[in-house]
């Protein structure tokens, strides 16, 4: 494997270009306008642990706002976005990934959600999310226009301008009733009651959402040379499900049942299901989280945004009794999400999570 030192002195790993089986024909996609979405959404979480859903009633202008805050953010100024930095768990991180050593090419605004009333959540971001231009707390402002006014008033300008929309919190309100629609059509497919047994996790006031804007930037140099670079490394989401949506550019491979690795096409009108860690084990390893990763080619940057959704911190993580068959016993020792998300923040990006927690 070629390692390549980049000028912030983090050594990420080139990736040979996949010769064979570049793109996986058969991703499942659930119309979920359709009959029968519910039964469909289960097979593909057994199947694959991943899906597309389309007719997903997110409005594509809300989408299409976010993305391009999102790509002005990202294009600023380096010193202008570390002052939203570094990620400790949340704010502005430039490839490092998490706390434990873990790097990537790529650079992501994370922020931690609570649900009533709806805010994004950090040390540096205010609660209010219209008095947040785009994320940056008057706190940061303050310090970045001391900064900016000292170099360039035109860039200050540039700041000041355009990040006054409620683009995120619209998004977020979408995306949290599509993952509650999501879960209530399993828990229909499963045949369990009552049926909010499943979305009730992530819809209740306690609930643990994150939200992660990532964005992989080009790089002419990598294209030359033929190669991928690891963006973000090969993980499980620890939590129940994770909504993702990205521009048009490829970069996300999955983790078949058979280990081999697979390239999702992207569909920037569609959203990804992505079954996490507590979803494999309230339906007891019936639904498996999907390991996935993103290797960026370097010919065109991938800007892509996903919502985690965890249930509240006190939650215990247990198979459903409904689910289980006479006589078949728990695979997993029992624990909280508040334990599950502890342990999780002490390994690697790429660990088995869950193996800790198997009996
Ligand atoms: C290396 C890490 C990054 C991560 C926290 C962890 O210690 C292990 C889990 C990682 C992960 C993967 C999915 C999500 O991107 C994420 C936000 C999460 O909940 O778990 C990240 C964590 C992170 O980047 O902080
Ligand atoms: O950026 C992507 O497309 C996927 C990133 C991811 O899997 C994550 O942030 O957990
Ligand atoms: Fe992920």
């Amino acid at each position: 494997m070629v390692v390549l030192a980049n000028p912030a002195l983090v050594e990420i790993p080139l990736v040979r270009p996949q010769k064979h089986g570049a793109f996986f024909s058969a991703i499942p996609v659930v119309d979920l306008s359709k009959p029968f979405s519910a039964e469909a959404l289960v097979k593909a979480c057994e199947d694959v642990g991943f899906v597309k859903v389309i007719n997903h009633n997110v409005p594509m202008d809300v989408v299409q706002r976010l993305e391009a805050e999102a790509v002005k953010f990202f294009e600023m100024p380096q010193v202008f976005k570390e002052t939203s930095g570094p990620a400790d768990p949340f704010g502005y991180g430039n490839k490092r990934i998490g706390p434990n050593g873990d790097v990537g090419q790529v650079e992501y605004l994370l922020f931690g959600i609570t649900s009533k009333p709806l805010s994004y959540t950090s040390m540096s971001f205010l609660e209010e999310p219209s008095s947040c231009l785009f994320g940056l707390s008057l706190f940061d402002l303050i310090r970045t226009r001391r900064l900016v006014a000292k170099h360039c008033f035109l860039l200050w300008l540039f700041i000041c301008g355009p990040y006054r929309s409620p683009a995120l919190s619209e998004y977020l309100l979408a995306v949290k009733k599509l993952a509650s629609d999501v879960l209530e059509l399993i828990a229909e497919g499963l045949k369990i009651e009552p049926r909010d047994v499943l979305n009730g996790l992530v819809t209740d006031e306690q609930s643990d959402g994150l939200f992660r804007l990532n964005h992989y930037p080009r790089c002419p140099l990598l294209e030359r040379l033929d190669r991928s670079w690891t963006g973000f490394g090969e993980h499980t989401d620890p939590q129940i499900i994770s909504v993702l949506r990205s521009n048009n550019t490829t970069g996300l491979q999955i983790s078949l049942k058979n280990g081999s690795w697979v390239s999702v096409p992207p569909d920037q009108e569609s959203f990804f299901i992505v079954v996490g860690d507590c979803l494999q084990v309230l339906t007891n390893g019936r639904f498996k989280s999907v390991r996935h990763r993103v290797l960026a080619n370097g010919s065109k940057s991938r800007v892509s945004m996903i919502y985690f959704f965890g249930p509240p911190p006190a939650e215990k993580i247990a198979p459903l009794s409904q689910l289980m068959g006479e006589g078949e016993q728990s695979k997993y020792k029992e624990f909280t999400w508040g334990e599950y998300k502890k342990a999780a923040y002490k390994s690697r990006l790429g660990d088995n999570r869950l193996g800790q927690f198997e009996k």
